[in-house]
């Protein structure tokens, strides 16, 4: 037989169009041409169990190899599978595939002002290998009894010839004359680094054949799974026979390299560089939890072990198989390293594709194998598609199933790792209503007791002391004077300090009506305050407002400051002299006004809002005292300005960070009052 033809493509571009177009994504052409080789494996497959391939042994073994040389540059892919007839190849090669690349070129043209998304995920198949080389061949016999090989051969992807083929063995010879742009991929390195970034789990076992007769170019970090042949070897022995080879070699080597080993070690086989069998394949009952974290270290180079996983078995009404697993965060910066893999039938497509899992879970690290997926689509047509819809919420009602079941089996465990994964599922609840309804029995407030309560347990504890409030703590270190005082009296706020905390804080209040949830130095609850025995008299209530009035005049004449609200309590810790609290209204408005602080209209519109603090003072303590004893009198003067402002400045500490005129005139002023110590221990 001998043919020639034109692929008759409808623009003479065409290989200059495929190589600049994918060039970013150059090394596709592995997945492609692999995943043939691999299809056509396991289409034999089914026709031996269909019966419809019975001369084929039973125990047939089946492998695909990339054989690299560099000396030739030359680049095969041989596999044992279905292999082709010449009829076959006019119609797939010829026709079908070429169709597919016509497709890709019409749509090119569609979006050649800009849409990057599609280079990487077009499936240009077999035509890819035109993006490393000037010349293709397929060198192939059919299964088919009688079969004839056939060849075919294309050195600019628009005119080929067909010819009798020379392949003996069934299966086929995809062989890649490969070009300028390709020579670094005959490098076993970069080859074994394609070949484990798309090939990893694809279901027949892969191995790289190195063809060299120069033993010095046999490279010194040369892979296990590597098998090296001499060009003579190439040209004379078959596949089978090279990795019985490969397989005699190795086990000498292991024979002179320990001595006398155990009989089965000798017989170890080189191991293909895939696993062909992924853990995501089995079923979760037969996994162990060590073969789980080994899984995980294995792909995501993470030597920590994973917090818990989720292993995903769904066929209908769609497939989708995986394993789901939640890192530990090491630092808070890890929070943007999630890394989902995405497979479609073992074969890898792309790890940064967002839009497969909801948005909250973006932390998580796993493998998606969802062979129903539309891949071959832009990433904005993939977001209003109803598959990637319903795969979200399924993954979201099996990470609510989950986390409810953890809650439930192991408290303490769950407790365990709640710092790790609370912002996440905080943040998802507010996303998404529909998994708070699912885990809002699970949700954990971190208490300054250092326990973990549920919002219902929370207010249940506390509903003597505060009924239907919930304090909280942003800033362990700066709010440390109140935290202490609550432990004292017996009290705990939630420690909600992470950025998601902010809107959370309104969230729970809207999702549990009745409940207030304040900070910390929003108010001073009763429990702080000490309670003088039945109804106050009418001389003490005047002396009370008596002492409030002149404790206002005194720090709003010495701080100069009009509007500042001053108020005298008594309260249980007397070496607290004064704080400062801001209603939780007001703060929130304060946080709002700081966060669009940079939009014009926003700044015109808070200009008039003036924070709602007060100063209160604590009469229980001595500093506080001596400035009730010591307002008004001339001689003491100097030491009261300075108290009030030491005073003001200690309450303004606990509640935000000082400015740094604040602060200078804090330093200073804390030196003056040593200063004045010092003067009266002489
Ligand atoms: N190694 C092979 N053995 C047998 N048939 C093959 C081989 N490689 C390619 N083919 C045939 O050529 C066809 C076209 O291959 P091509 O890679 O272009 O497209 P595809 O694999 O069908 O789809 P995709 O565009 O997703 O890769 C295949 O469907 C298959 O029938």
């Amino acid at each position: 037989m001998n043919e020639k033809g034109n692929l008759s493509i409808n623009s003479e571009n065409f290989l200059p169009i495929i190589k600049k177009w994918l060039y970013t994504d150059k090394d596709i052409f592995i997945r492609e041409l692999v995943s043939n080789a691999c299809d056509a494996v396991t289409k034999l497959k089914k026709l031996m169990i269909m019966g419809e391939a019975d001369h084929i042994p039973a125990d047939e073994s089946f492998s695909v190899h990339v054989v690299l040389n560099k000396d030739e540059k030359i680049m095969q892919i041989v596999d044992n599978g279905i292999g082709m007839t010449d009829e076959e190849i006019k119609k797939y090669i010829n026709q079908i595939a070429f169709s597919g690349a016509t497709d890709f070129l019409s749509k090119y043209e569609e979006k050649a002002d800009g849409d990057n998304e599609i280079i990487g995920h077009f499936g240009l198949g077999f035509y890819s290998a035109f993006m490393v080389a000037d010349k293709v061949e397929i060198d192939t016999l059919s299964y088919l009894p009688g079969a004839a090989a056939a060849k075919w051969s294309c050195a600019d992807g628009i005119d080929y010839e067909m010819a009798d083929g020379t392949r003996t063995e069934r299966g086929t010879t995809i062989t890649l004359h490969v070009s300028e742009d390709g020579e670094e991929f005959l490098d076993e390195s970069k080859m074994y680094e394609a070949l484990q970034k798309y090939c990893a789990f694809m279901p027949v076992p892969i191995f790289i054949d190195v063809i060299t007769n120069d033993e010095e170019k046999v490279e010194p970090e040369k892979k296990d799974n590597t098998i090296h042949i001499s060009q003579e070897e190439a040209a004379t022995l078959t596949k089978d026979e090279i990795l019985a080879k490969a397989n005699k070699d190795k086990a000498e080597e292991t024979e002179s390299a320990e001595g006398s080993e155990k009989e089965e070690e000798k017989e170890e086989e080189p191991k293909p560089l895939n696993d062909p069998s992924p853990l995501w394949l089995k079923q979760p009952k037969d996994c162990t939890d060590e073969e789980y974290k080994a899984f995980y270290h294995k792909v995501f180079f993470d030597l920590n072990d994973p917090l818990f996983w989720i292993h995903l078995n769904m066929d209908y009404p769609f497939r989708l198989k995986g394993i789901l697993y939640f890192p530990k965060l090491v630092e808070q910066m890890d929070v943007v390293e999630g890394q989902i893999k995405l497979y479609s039938n073992q074969v890898y497509i792309a790890d940064n594709i967002k839009e497969v899992v909801p948005e909250f879970l973006l932390l998580l690290k796993g493998v998606l194998d969802c062979p129903d997926m539309p891949l071959n689509v832009s990433r904005s047509a993939l977001q209003n598609d109803g598959y990637v819809e319903k795969m979200n919420s399924y993954i979201t009602k099996k990470v609510a199933d989950k986390l409810n079941q953890l809650f439930k089996a192991d408290r303490t465990a769950y407790e365990g790792f709640w710092d790790d994964i609370g912002m996440f599922f905080k943040y998802g609840c507010m996303r998404e209503e529909k998994l708070y309804d699912k885990i809002k029995d699970a949700l954990l407030l971190k208490t300054t007791d250092g326990v973990y309560e549920t919002v219902a347990e929370y207010l249940e504890k506390n509903k003597e002391k505060h009924e239907n409030k919930i304090f909280f703590v942003t800033d362990e270190a700066q709010q440390a004077q109140y935290i202490r005082m609550f432990k004292e009296q017996g009290l705990e706020a939630a420690i909600l300090t992470s950025p998601v905390d902010k809107p959370f804080v309104s969230f729970l209040e809207y999702k549990n009506p009745g409940v207030k949830v304040q900070r910390i130095d929003a108010d001073i609850t009763d429990t702080l305050q000490e309670k003088t025995e039945g109804e106050e008299s009418e001389a003490k209530k005047q002396a009370d407002a008596f002492a409030n009035t002149q404790m206002e005049n005194l720090f709003r004449g010495v701080l100069g400051n009009e509007n500042l609200k001053v108020k005298a309590e008594n309260l249980k810790a007397q070496n607290v002299s004064a704080m400062i609290l801001l209603s939780e209204e007001s703060r929130r408005m304060m946080e709002m006004m700081e966060a669009y602080g940079d939009n014009e209209m926003y700044k015109a519109m808070f200009a008039q809002v003036k924070p709602d603090e007060t100063l209160v003072l604590n009469k229980s303590n001595k500093l506080v005292q001596f400035l009730m004893d010591a307002a008004g009198k001339e001689d003491k003067k100097e030491d009261c300005d300075m108290i009030c402002h030491q005073v003001y400045d200690l309450a303004l500490m606990s509640h935000r960070t000082l400015t740094s005129e604040e602060m200078t005139a804090f330093i200073d002023r804390s030196n003056q009052i040593l200063e004045k110590l010092a003067e009266l221990e002489k």
